[in-house]
């Protein structure tokens, strides 16, 4: 891509898995530039050469975001909408990632792009914030939004697991939340693809769904690991209202993902495969 690839994020799951992919992007960590300070992230866009911005970075702690909203806020909607409004000034495209969890999670059905947001929590009410300054800034945007993501690295299901299941010969796991378990590797390919085809073609862009597919539970999700890593912790089954935490989380996280097949030939990844390749590279021999 000419002109480059600007990435705001490092050490995250996503920023790791695109560094990987694209060595040669600049990629930003907390110590070049803090979200908290979003007129610094439009700077660094006004003043780069680049070609294209991706923002890999975000207020994740989705229970300390109840009691610390306006840095969440700062991070997640505040810093986006600079990004993306010095990206739209510079004539560049700039693709951003979002969550699941704008919705309430009502019914039983997989929501498309056009489905009404509704966040329960100030995680995702900020996210949704986010989408659409980004949205409104007058640019080429894409805003991928993602759910339950994993990795070998920082903290993420997976890790949580491993870690309870080495201590532990029983968990209790929320059987009533579904959505799909994304690998982080397949979210930094994706948005790779993305990047490249808005440079190439600057009507393309929008809102998408990417998840790993099948659809599945936590607690079915938590066997999954255990069996894929060979540890014997039994999965206890137990509804959300059995594991009360400070944010509510959407019960129904199904996402309809055929409008990014349909405009950038993105398939749904497959999270099972995703999983053995995460346990391998923990293990040592990726
Ligand atoms: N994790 C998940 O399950 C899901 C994530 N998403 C979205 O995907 C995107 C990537 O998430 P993921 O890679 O998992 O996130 P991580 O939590 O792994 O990484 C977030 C990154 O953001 C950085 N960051 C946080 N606050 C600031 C700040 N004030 N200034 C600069 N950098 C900051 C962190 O830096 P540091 O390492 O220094 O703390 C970290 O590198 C996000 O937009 C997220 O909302 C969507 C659905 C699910
Ligand atoms: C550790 C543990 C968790 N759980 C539940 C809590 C929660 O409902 C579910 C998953 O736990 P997590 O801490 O990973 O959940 P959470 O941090 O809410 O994960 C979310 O992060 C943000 C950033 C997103 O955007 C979402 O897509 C989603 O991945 O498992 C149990 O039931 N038992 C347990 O022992
Ligand atoms: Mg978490």
């Amino acid at each position: 891509m000419s002109g480059g690839l600007l990435v705001f994020g490092r050490s995250g799951q996503v920023a790791r898995e695109l560094q990987r992919r694209a060595p040669e992007a600049m990629f930003l960590g907390r110590e070049a530039v803090d979200l908290t300070d979003p007129a610094a992230c439009a700077a660094v866009i006004a003043q780069s050469d680049c070609g294209a911005v991706i923002n890999a970075a975000a207020y994740t702690a989705v229970d300390r975001a109840e009691t610390d909203a306006e840095t969440a806020r700062l991070v997640n909607a505040e810093a986006p909408a600079a990004m993306a409004r010095a990206a739209a000034a510079k004539g560049v495209p700039f693709l951003h990632v979002s969550t699941d969890y704008v919705f309430d999670g009502s019914g039983e059905t997989a929501r498309d792009e056009t489905a009404p947001t509704a966040p329960l929590g100030a995680y995702g009410a900020t996210k949704r914030a986010g989408e659409e300054a980004i949205a409104a800034a007058g640019g080429q945007w894409a805003v991928m939004r993602t759910s339950w993501v994993f990795s070998a690295h920082g903290a993420n299901f997976v890790k949580t697991m491993l870690r309870l299941g080495a201590e532990r010969d029983r968990l209790t796991i929320v059987a009533d939340q579904i959505g799909g378990p994304t690998p982080a590797g397949d979210i930094a390919t994706a948005l790779l693809a993305m990047a490249g085809q808005m440079v190439a073609d600057p009507q393309k862009g929008g809102l998408y769904h990417f998840a790993g597919a099948p659809d599945t539970s936590w607690a079915d999700f938590a066997r999954a690991i255990f069996r894929l890593s060979g540890l014997t912790t039994k999965v206890v089954d137990i509804p959300s209202s059995d594991y009360p935490t400070p944010a509510r989380r959407p019960l129904n996280s199904r996402l309809d993902c055929h409008r990014i097949t349909t405009d950038f030939g993105v398939a749904r990844p497959d999270w099972q495969a995703g999983l053995a390749q995460v346990l391998a590279e923990l293990k040592g021999n990726p």
